[in-house]
């Protein structure tokens, strides 16, 4: 029996924008909940979100029955963290704050079993292995791993030819807010010199080949990556539908004109 198929990797051969949301609330129920909605993919974010492995397992296990497929974000590009991850049953991972293809190498290495990478082998006991029962796993697991990198500093941009062309690597994403921030702007991931720079990004990711991402909350940005080459957006966060939700409900209810006199 062979490794899962990684739909997130079968999304990425189809030729049409994959849209995504963030899962941030780090619970089981609001990632199931996520998952139903109909966006192609989510991140589980373990970055900004106060999640562990055995949140983000729960979360997988959450979403497995959907058609919504888990990107899980790494806090750090860290090896023994991705194999935690990818024995967890996490297939594709995100990896923030990439700058060189030397950074890139290390986490891909890590992603993927000797000869070609670094993966320690632990899949008899291990979810991804189905605890033993997916026979062929060692054999098969790499072809559905995806490593996603991030490109979101200057220093990134600058090696983004590198980095996307390394071996591994099967995508960038580009963090506008990391970005915007580095470039001095901190905030204003609309800043022109923010969204030029991240199209050229992803205009030179599609060039070296590989598939580029992006978030993007403000629809008319999502729009020009899009057109830029981007095959793959987050354009919403539980947490911003969550607030965002619930101000405009407070706000019907408790108009001024509704309070008795
Ligand atoms: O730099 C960015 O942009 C990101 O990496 C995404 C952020 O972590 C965050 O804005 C997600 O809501």
């Amino acid at each position: 029996m062979p490794a899962p198929a990684n739909s997130f990797r079968h999304a990425l051969a189809a030729a049409r924008c994959l849209y995504g949301t963030w899962a941030a609330l780090a619970d089981p129920l609001s990632a199931e909940l996520c998952a139903r909605i109909g966006f192609d993919w989510m991140v589980l974010d373990g970055e900004h979100a106060p999640n562990d492995l055995r949140s983000v397992l729960a979360q997988l296990q959450a979403v497995a029955a959907f058609a919504c497929a888990p990107v899980v974000r790494l806090p750090v590009a860290d090896p023994v963290l991705a194999k935690q991850y990818l024995d967890i049953g996490a297939q594709t991972l995100l990896v923030p704050m990439i700058d060189t293809t030397q950074d890139a190498a290390a986490i891909a290495a890590a992603m993927r079993y000797p000869p070609r990478g670094r993966r320690g082998i632990g899949s008899a006991l291990a979810r991804a292995g189905g605890f033993g029962i997916t026979t062929d796993y060692l054999a098969t697991a790499d072809a559905e791993i995806v490593l996603i990198v991030q490109a979101e500093s200057r220093r990134a941009m600058g090696n983004i030819d590198a980095i996307a062309t390394t071996d591994g690597v099967d995508g960038v994403f580009f963090g506008p807010s990391d970005l915007a921030a580095d470039m001095g702007l901190i905030g204003q991931t609309g800043h022109p010199a923010v969204v030029a720079a991240v199209e050229d990004g992803v205009r030179a990711v599609v060039a070296a080949g590989k598939p580029a991402g992006v978030l993007a909350m403000d629809p008319e940005l999502a729009g020009r990556y899009r057109a830029a080459g981007a095959r793959f957006i987050a354009v919403a966060t539980d947490v911003g539908a969550l607030v965002g939700g619930l101000k405009a409900r407070l706000a019907q209810i408790d108009s001024p004109a509704e309070v008795p006199q």
